[in-house]
């Protein structure tokens, strides 16, 4: 693992970027384009590893991916254009491939082998895995076929109504493309919103999904058709931008042609109930997916409390507006957030030790924090803990220390954002 030095030079952060295309979207896109049938194109592909290790696995399904610089074209060949593999499907660091791939692979008449890096040995797939059982899905793995490496045979499915325990957009997909798989009409009830990508994405193909107040719901047996993706960039990447330019002294950062999905954009409601100067301005695309740019100025933040329905959508942002509001005066909570001990790492230890070695008041609850502002970031060695999204705001941290920031592990970034140090570089030249 390499430690980088991040000198305490305490700049404004200025200019326009726009961050690589959104994760989420990216990985949908290339389930999609290989379930459909015909040529789809992507465009803004995201070239992240977990998105590298989507393409990966589906490659080895037998699908025929082209990854040309600008654009990444998928021959789908329908379903049955998915064939048993002759290795193992190797997952990565990513949760998205895993449960999204198990609820594609529960459908299929063979055997696959799903295995990851350590990261993902420790994440739970009862939360997809049951349910696929209960759909007709033979799935064993580790402890009881809890956890990876994971083996799947999939086959004849029955549709499934289901509550999901968790608010998880994974669970939900997983469900939806076991669902597109089966005879009957698949219900999902969700505790309250998630992202909501993969329904928009069945639409894009020429399929069809349904909501009403309570649930969603699947007809079986459908036939996708292909699709030209073009997938806008971000939030959770701007996210670091953003907060950046919040916290630093004279910054003011546009983000452009970012993704506005309303189940995704928590961040922005944060920044402003925090006061912080920020502005949107949705683009006019009429695309499936909204997107827009977004204006952040340096701020005077306070803390609030950040719960219950927002939590889903801003998830993945939670371990940077934990520095956001160590910036802000007054007491920031963030509960209803427990999910946070199941992604890449507890991201609530993980965020409370590493901001507490760096000065901040922060103290772990049993699903959140509680952040008392403002204080001043010193610098100090800490780790990423081969989290991506530790990495990068322990590096927006190190734009406000009083003193040098040593950052194990920053290799974890490229998993989702591997340009992220140059694009910081042009925001802070
Ligand atoms: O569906 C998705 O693309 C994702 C859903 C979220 O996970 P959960 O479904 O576990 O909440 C999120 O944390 C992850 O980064 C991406
Ligand atoms: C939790 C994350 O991703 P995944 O679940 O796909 O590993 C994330 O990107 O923060």
């Amino acid at each position: 693992m390499n430690t980088i030095q991040l000198d305490a030079k305490q700049p404004s952060i200025r200019g326009r970027l726009r961050v690589p295309g959104d994760k989420s979207i990216s990985h949908r896109a290339i389930m999609f384009g290989a379930i459909g049938n015909g040529k789809t194109v992507i465009r803004n592909f995201l070239k992240g590893a977990d998105c590298l290790s989507t393409i990966s696995c589906f490659k080895k399904l037998g699908v025929e991916i082209e990854e040309k610089k600008e654009e990444i074209i998928v021959n789908g060949k329908g379903w049955d254009g998915l064939k048993e593999p002759a290795s193992i499907l190797d997952v990565g660091n990513s949760g998205t491939t895993t449960r999204l791939l198990l609820g594609v692979l529960a459908g299929r008449p063979f055997h696959s082998i799903l295995i990851g890096d350590s990261s993902i040995a420790k994440r739970p797939m009862s939360r997809v895995a049951d349910p696929l059982r209960n759909m007709g899905a033979i799935i064993d793995g580790r402890e009881n076929g809890q956890y990876t490496p994971l083996s799947i045979r999939g086959g004849k499915l029955q549709a499934i109504d289901f509550t999901m325990k968790v608010a998880s957009a994974q669970v939900k997909s997983a469900l939806l493309f076991a669902g597109l798989q089966t005879d009957g009409i698949t219900t999902i009830m969700e505790p309250v919103p998630t992202r909501d990508h993969t329904e928009r994405m069945i639409r894009q193909f020429e399929g069809e999904v349904d909501r009403n107040e309570s649930a969603i719901l699947l007809r079986g047996r459908q036939n996708l058709s292909n699709a030209s993706v073009d997938v806008p960039g971000d939030i959770s990447s701007a996210a670091f931008f953003m907060v950046a330019a919040a916290i630093t002294p004279n910054s003011e950062v546009t983000i452009e042609s970012v993704g506005l999905n309303p189940t995704r954009t928590g961040i922005i409601e944060v920044l402003e109930r925090m006061g912080a100067y920020i502005q949107v301005e949705p683009d006019n695309t009429g695309e499936s997916e909204q997107k827009g740019s977004i204006v952040v100025k340096s701020s005077d933040l306070k803390g609030i409390e950040i719960s219950g329905s927002l939590i889903p959508r801003l998830i993945d942002e939670l371990p940077i507006i934990a520095l956001l509001a160590t910036q802000a005066s007054g007491t920031t909570i963030i509960k209803d957030a427990a999910e946070l001990k199941v992604k890449e790492t507890n991201r609530i230890d993980a965020v409370v030790n590493e901001l507490t070695s760096l000065g901040a008041d922060i103290e772990a609850t049993e699903d959140g924090m509680i952040i008392h502002g403002k204080s001043t970031i010193l610098g100090g060695k800490v780790k990423s803990y081969g989290d991506h999204r530790m990495g990068m705001m322990l590096v927006i941290a190190s734009l406000i220390s009083s003193d040098t920031i040593y950052l194990e592990g920053p290799e974890a970034i490229k998993v989702s954002y591997p340009e992220f140090f140059q694009d910081l570089e042009t925001l802070t030249k």
